[in-house]
């Protein structure tokens, strides 16, 4: 049995300040720090054996804090090093893949390492229009009912910005072609990365339509657990909605 653990990021700057923050590059606050910390502590039972985040600092951050409790070290490795091609693994000496796998490490301290890949796949939305711009001063500019619309329909988002849509189409292929051959592999995964990209696999995951979804929302560095056993992903908490089994 692996598991697959998605978590939101901790708190960040703009989370506090009511901002749309999508792409913009802000990191955590200390509570967002304290909150990570105490995810970790959660986590540690559970042995991590790889990591996937977004190219952005509050998703990074978050995860190294997790990471921080972990009896092994998290190191980057290029997001091209993908399932097979260079992947961090203990292929023998002259296996059919070391000459490409430029990420060796020495066997000593291979074991100690959980590879962390960041991709743009898992990034926030972006938010167009809203973005970097205050939640209330667009709710008066849009009506609040308009900007809900953007930020909780399926089909669509913020005007320049990305829909969930969007969203579901650069992160599903990219779970699918990076995560859930890791997760067969045995090996327990992390991805830390946000708001609507966690939301994107959720949908995915548990096969959640598109009004339901509405209705999901993560908060900040609380960890979605589930357990592959077999081909079904099945959650293990409970504070979301019953969780539907599906085959992956
Ligand atoms: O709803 C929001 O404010 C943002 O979509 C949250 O994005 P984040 O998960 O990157 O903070």
């Amino acid at each position: 049995m692996s598991y697959l653990i998605l978590v939101r990021h901790g708190e960040s700057g703009w989370n506090v300040d009511g901002r749309f923050g999508g792409w913009v590059d802000v990191p955590l606050t200390g509570k967002g720090i304290e909150e990570s910390l105490l995810c970790a502590a959660e986590l540690e039972a559970i042995g991590l054996d790889i990591a996937f985040t977004s190219k952005l600092v509050r998703a990074q951050e978050t995860l190294f804090l997790i990471l921080s409790k972990q009896a092994k070290i998290g190191v980057f490795v290029h997001e091209a090093a993908g399932a097979g091609e260079g992947r961090v693994d203990s292929g023998d000496e002259n296996g059919p893949d070391k000459k490409e796998n430029r990420y060796s490490y020495p066997s000593k301290i291979e074991k100690s390492l959980i590879p962390i890949y960041s991709s743009e796949a898992l990034n926030e939305r972006y938010y167009g229009i809203l973005q970097g711009n205050k939640k209330d001063k667009m709710k008066e500019k849009y009506g609040e009912e308009q900007i809900l619309h953007w930020c909780r329909s399926f089909d669509e988002g913020p005007p320049e910005g990305e829909s969930l849509k969007d969203i579901y189409r650069r992160s599903v292929p990219y779970f699918e072609k990076e995560i859930i051959p890791a997760l067969q592999e045995g090996k327990n995964v992390i991805v830390c990365a946000h708001q609507n990209s966690l939301r994107a696999l959720i949908k995915h995951i548990e096969g959640i339509s598109n009004e339901d979804i509405r209705k999901i929302r993560l908060a900040n560095a609380r960890p979605v657990i589930y357990t592959l056993s077999g081909d079904r992903l099945v959650r293990e908490n409970a504070e979301m909605d019953p969780a539907v089994k599906r085959k992956i």
